[in-house]
């Protein structure tokens, strides 16, 4: 409860929302990409979040777009450098994430050599859940994450399967731009990713931790 009140719900002091890709070896491949060899780094701005009971909305001109259920790292402590050693340290707690993409913009704009901004930043593209205290993930290179639409199963993924781990995720970023408290890490998503459209419902969990269900609607 004390955590809680150091960090009450981590909107109120969002900042940046710094996204991984491809930091699951699966996923990579099912979208025809090589292993990467060290981070793929892209930014959403922070008018992406969205909380429940608000929907995610179709981005303009787009009639499908993916999900992407993935752990999110809330720093709680400003770093720049930060050792590898003391990574953890600077995390105040997580949430459970979505990863919403624009993937046919994505395709297009990774074709031409341009920035995913586009395809990654749209409004309602970064849902998230109630802040999580760091004591109930005792170990985030051990949980489960999984998504289904409409009741389906989708993805299934472990946070041990990451191909960067947590700890070296943190102290890398904090080399090339400060973190600062209420910064959001995206850590990546496992495999299985697809299309959802307008009428469809998303429902995702952080093993039994967190849960959270968004609809897709029109965009406006
Ligand atoms: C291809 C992607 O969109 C990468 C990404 O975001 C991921 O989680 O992996
Ligand atoms: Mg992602």
């Amino acid at each position: 409860m004390a955590a809680q009140k150091q960090l009450p719900r981590f909107v109120e002091f969002g900042k940046k929302i710094i996204g991984i890709g491809r930091n699951f070896s699966e996923h990579a491949v099912e979208l025809g990409n090589a292993v990467p060899t060290e981070p793929v780094v892209f930014l959403k701005p922070s008018t992406a979040y969205i909380t429940w009971p608000n929907p995610i909305k179709m981005p303009d001109g787009a009639s499908e777009i993916h999900h992407e259920v993935e752990l999110g790292l809330v720093i709680g402590t400003d770093g720049r450098n930060i050792p590898e050693s003391a990574a953890l340290s600077h995390i105040g707690g997580y949430v459970l994430a979505l990863d919403m993409t624009d993937r046919i913009l994505q395709m297009k704009l990774k074709s031409t050599g341009l920035p995913w901004a586009l395809a990654k930043g749209f409004d309602t593209s970064c849902p998230v859940s109630d802040f999580i205290v760091k004591d109930k993930i005792p170990d985030p290179q051990e949980v489960d994450l999984w998504l289904k639409v409409n009741g389906k199963m989708r993805q299934e993924g472990n946070t041990k399967n990451m191909i960067f781990s947590i700890a070296f995720l943190v102290s890398w970023l904090s080399r090339h731009f400060t973190l600062e408290r209420g910064d959001v890490i995206l850590t990546g998503t496992p495999s299985g990713v697809g299309p959802v459209k307008v009428g469809d419902v998303i429902e995702c969990g952080l093993g039994t931790v967190a849960k959270m269900s968004f609809p897709v609607v029109e965009g406006n």
